[in-house]
C-alpha cells in the first residue's frame, strides 16, 4: 500500500508548538518523539487522496519536551508539543527550506508581540483566579475601615498643626517661634499618643511595617514631646519647638493620605514620591532638631533635678536625669541610622518593583 504525507498546519506560541494533521477519522499511531523530532506513523485515516495511510515527520529547530499531547477528532488531528525553552522561533524546521506539507495554521496563526499579549492576558487571569481562589480573610474590611480612619485621623490632626504653624508664622513672623507649644501640643499630644497604635498595628499583623523601625520612631518622638517638652516649662517657649514640630508635620501630612490610598487601594505618584522621598532630608533635619532640643535641656534638668535618681550618700547626692540623655542623644543617632537605612530599603523596593510591573 502506497504511504502518503498528510497536509499539517503549524502555530505556535512561546511555549507551545501545535501541529493540524488533515485526516479525518483517523486511528493514529504517534511515532516515538524524541527531543528534536516528532510525527505519525502509521496512521490510517481519511486525507486529501481518500482513505489510506499516512505519516510524517518534523525536525524542529530546537529541542521540545518529550511528552506530546494528541487528539483524534472526525475532522482533524490535534497534536500539542512543549518547548524545551520558552522562546519565539523564528520557524519550525531544522531545515531552512519549509517542506511541502507544512504550512501556517491561520486559524491560530499569531504573530510574536501578539501572542506575548495573549500570554500576559492568561497570567492576569490566572492570577486573578489564584487570588480568588485564597480564601479572603472575613475581617479585611473591618481592617482596612480601622486603618483607614486611624489615617485620617492622624492626616487631620497633622494637618490641622502644620497649617496653623504655617499661617502664623506667616502672620507673626519669627514671633510664632516661641508660642508653638502653647498653641499646638495639645493636639500633638493627642496625634503622638495615637501613634502608639502604629507599634501596634504591625504586632497584630494589620501592616507589614517593621515592628522596630516604628518602635524607634514613636519612642523616639514621644521622649522628645513628653519628657524634654512636656516636663520642663522652660523648654516649652523655645524657637526649637517649632522646628520640630514643623519637621514631623511636614512628612506626616503625605505620609498618612497615602496609607489612607493604600487602604482603599489607590495610589497617586506624586504623593508616593513625597512619601518615599521628602524623608531623605527631613528626617535627618529633624533629629538634628530633637539633638538641639536635648542639649539644651540638659543644663534645666541638670538644675531642676527632676527624674534625678537618688544615690547612697557616699556616691553624692543624686544622678542627674541629663546623665540618661546624653545616652539618649547616642541611640537617636543610632535610631536615625537604623531609621534611614530601613526607609532607603522601602523606597528601593517601591521603586523596583514599580519598575518591573512597568516592563
Ligand atoms: C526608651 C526609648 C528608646 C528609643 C530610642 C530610639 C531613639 C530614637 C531616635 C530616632 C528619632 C526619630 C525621631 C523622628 C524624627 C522625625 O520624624 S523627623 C521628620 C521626618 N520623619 C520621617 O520621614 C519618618 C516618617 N516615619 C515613617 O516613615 C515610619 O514611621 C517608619 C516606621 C519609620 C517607616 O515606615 P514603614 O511603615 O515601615 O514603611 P512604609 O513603606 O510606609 O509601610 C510598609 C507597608 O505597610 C503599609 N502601612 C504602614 N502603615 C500603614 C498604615 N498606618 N495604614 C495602612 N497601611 C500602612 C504601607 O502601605 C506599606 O505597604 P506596601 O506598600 O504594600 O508595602
Amino acid at each position: 500500500m502506497q504511504i502518503l504525507t498528510p497536509q499539517v498546519f503549524w502555530a505556535q506560541r512561546h511555549g507551545e508548538i501545535f501541529l493540524r494533521v488533515e485526516l479525518s477519522d483517523a486511528s493514529v499511531r504517534q511515532s516515538d518523539p524524541t527531543a528534536t523530532s516528532c510525527g505519525l506513523t502509521g496512521a490510517q485515516g481519511h486525507g486529501a487522496k481518500g482513505d489510506n495511510q499516512y505519516e510524517f515527520s518534523l525536525e524542529f529547530l530546537e529541542p521540545v519536551k518529550p511528552e506530546i499531547h494528541q487528539k483524534s477528532t472526525q475532522r482533524q488531528v490535534d497534536i500539542k508539543i512543549r518547548k524545551q525553552d520558552e522562546r519565539w522561533w523564528e520557524r519550525l524546521t531544522l531545515r531552512e527550506k519549509k517542506p511541502l506539507f507544512l504550512a501556517p495554521d491561520f486559524d491560530r496563526w499569531l504573530d510574536e508581540s501578539d501572542a506575548e499579549m495573549e500570554l500576559q492576558a492568561k497570567e492576569k487571569i490566572n492570577k486573578i483566579s489564584v487570588e480568588s481562589r485564597v480564601r479572603k480573610d472575613p475581617y479585611m474590611g473591618l481592617k482596612k475601615g480601622y486603618l483607614f480612619m486611624y489615617n485620617l485621623v492622624q492626616f487631620l490632626g497633622f494637618s490641622w498643626i502644620f497649617i496653623n504653624m504655617t499661617v502664623r508664622l506667616f502672620i507673626l513672623g519669627q514671633d510664632s517661634f516661641y508660642d508653638t507649644f502653647h498653641t499646638t501640643a495639645d493636639m500633638m499630644y493627642f496625634c503622638q499618643m495615637m501613634a502608639v497604635l502604629e507599634v501596634a498595628n504591625p504586632l497584630l499583623g494589620l501592616v507589614k511595617t517593621g515592628f522596630f523601625p516604628a518602635m524607634i520612631q514613636v519612642a523616639g518622638r514621644n521622649v522628645i514631646l513628653f519628657v524634654v517638652f512636656g516636663c520642663l516649662d522652660e523648654m516649652q517657649n523655645k524657637a526649637v519647638v517649632f522646628f520640630v514640630f514643623y519637621l514631623w508635620s511636614s512628612i506626616e501630612i503625605f505620609r498618612y493620605p497615602f496609607y489612607m490610598l493604600a487602604c482603599i487601594g489607590t495610589d497617586w505618584k506624586l504623593l508616593t514620591w513625597l512619601r518615599y522621598s521628602l524623608w531623605i532630608p527631613l528626617y535627618p533635619l529633624g533629629v538634628v532638631a530633637e539633638a538641639v532640643a536635648v542639649i539644651q535641656s540638659l543644663p534645666i534638668f541638670d538644675e531642676t533635678r527632676l527624674f534625678s535618681v537618688p544615690l547612697p550618700s557616699a556616691l553624692g547626692h543624686s544622678l542627674s536625669f541629663s546623665y540618661t540623655l546624653q545616652l539618649y542623644l547616642v541611640l537617636m543617632f543610632l535610631g536615625l541610622f537604623i531609621n534611614f537605612r530601613h526607609l532607603y530599603k522601602q523606597r528601593q523596593r517601591r521603586y523596583r518593583s514599580r519598575k518591573r510591573k512597568v516592563h
